[in-house]
């Protein structure tokens, strides 16, 4: 049986990615999609919207036209996320969350809803950015203690949140693994004379220009060599069909806090 699902926040740019994932994958049944109160995009085809041709299914503003979704998808912004999650916990759905920039205290919240409903929150749900947490743990565990990390992303001139989520994420297991307090050692760009540099941060380094869909590059540098993990996605599709993996696997899982690692497999 398909898995019965809907997008939030259709007329965005993952949005629209979103919906044309959603239509392709063999095991998921799209149901509807919503957009923002007062949005231009109000009852739009949803297959218009993501320019794939009319699929007979409208956007809405009221989130009870999602009401025979199984599991909701959720890649818009900080606030409407957590009143999605809210109103998913009230109607006891699934919810997977791509958008980013949440503070300490807006994960607390969704990890305490967790409790009662399954939940994934994913920064990035592409295969590639996930197999490279693991890289970095890896890396990490072997040379991290002696030599100078980095962490440098670039993305698109919209984007809104700085460092991306995902560097936070690779800051946060590169840190995790070295036994350190990212908050403690983070150093988010740097200016004038800044003195030699401390060993034990962790340099995060942000550029926006362009269309740049998302590159993120981890340095681990020492005197004579360095080692420098990448990635680089060139289509908004990777993170979307990602998520539409993560819906399938959530729509099994029972109440939890999950990540893209609890989807491929890739905890210890
Ligand atoms: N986890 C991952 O792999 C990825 C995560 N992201 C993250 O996803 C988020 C969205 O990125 P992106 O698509 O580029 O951004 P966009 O700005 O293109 O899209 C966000 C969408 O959310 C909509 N929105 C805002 N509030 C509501 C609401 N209450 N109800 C419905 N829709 C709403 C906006 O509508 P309107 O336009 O009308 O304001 C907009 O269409 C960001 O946080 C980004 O960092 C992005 C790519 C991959
Ligand atoms: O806003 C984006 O575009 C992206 N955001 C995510 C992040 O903040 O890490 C993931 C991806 O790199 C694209």
């Amino acid at each position: 049986m398909k898995v019965k699902v809907a997008i939030l926040g259709c007329s965005g740019r993952m949005g629209r990615n979103l919906i044309q994932a959603a239509v392709e994958h063999k095991s998921i049944e799209l149901v509807g999609g919503s957009v923002r109160k007062g949005s231009s995009f109000e009852d739009f085809d949803l297959g218009e919207l993501a320019g794939i041709g009319a699929i007979g299914k409208q956007t809405s503003t009221d989130l009870q036209a999602l009401a025979a979704a199984d599991v909701l998808i959720d890649f818009t912004a900080i606030e409407s996320t957590l009143e999605h999650l809210k109103w998913c916990q009230q109607h006891k759905k699934a919810l997977v969350i791509g958008t980013t920039g949440f503070s300490e205290p807006q994960i607390e919240i969704i990890q305490t809803a967790a409790k009662t409903m399954p939940v994934i929150l994913a920064p990035n749900t592409s295969v590639g950015v996930n197999l490279l947490f693991k890289l970095l743990e890896v890396t990490a565990k072997a040379i991290g203690d002696y030599t100078d990390i980095e962490i440098f992303e670039a993305h698109h001139r919209f984007k809104k949140d700085a460092p991306s989520g995902t560097a936070m994420k690779m800051g946060q297991v590169i840190a995790d693994t070295l036994g350190r307090d990212l908050n403690k050692v983070a150093v988010y760009g740097r200016e004038g004379i800044t003195d030699e540099r401390d060993g034990n941060t962790i340099g995060f380094a942000t550029i926006r220009a362009g269309d740049i869909v998302g590159e993120h590059t981890a340095y681990f540098a020492d005197l004579g060599e360095r080692i420098e993990l990448t990635h680089k996605a060139s289509s908004r599709m990777t993170f979307a069909l990602g998520a539409m993996r993560a819906a399938f696997w959530l729509s099994e899982a029972e109440a939890g806090f999950y990540d893209m690692q609890d989807v491929l497999g890739l905890k210890d």
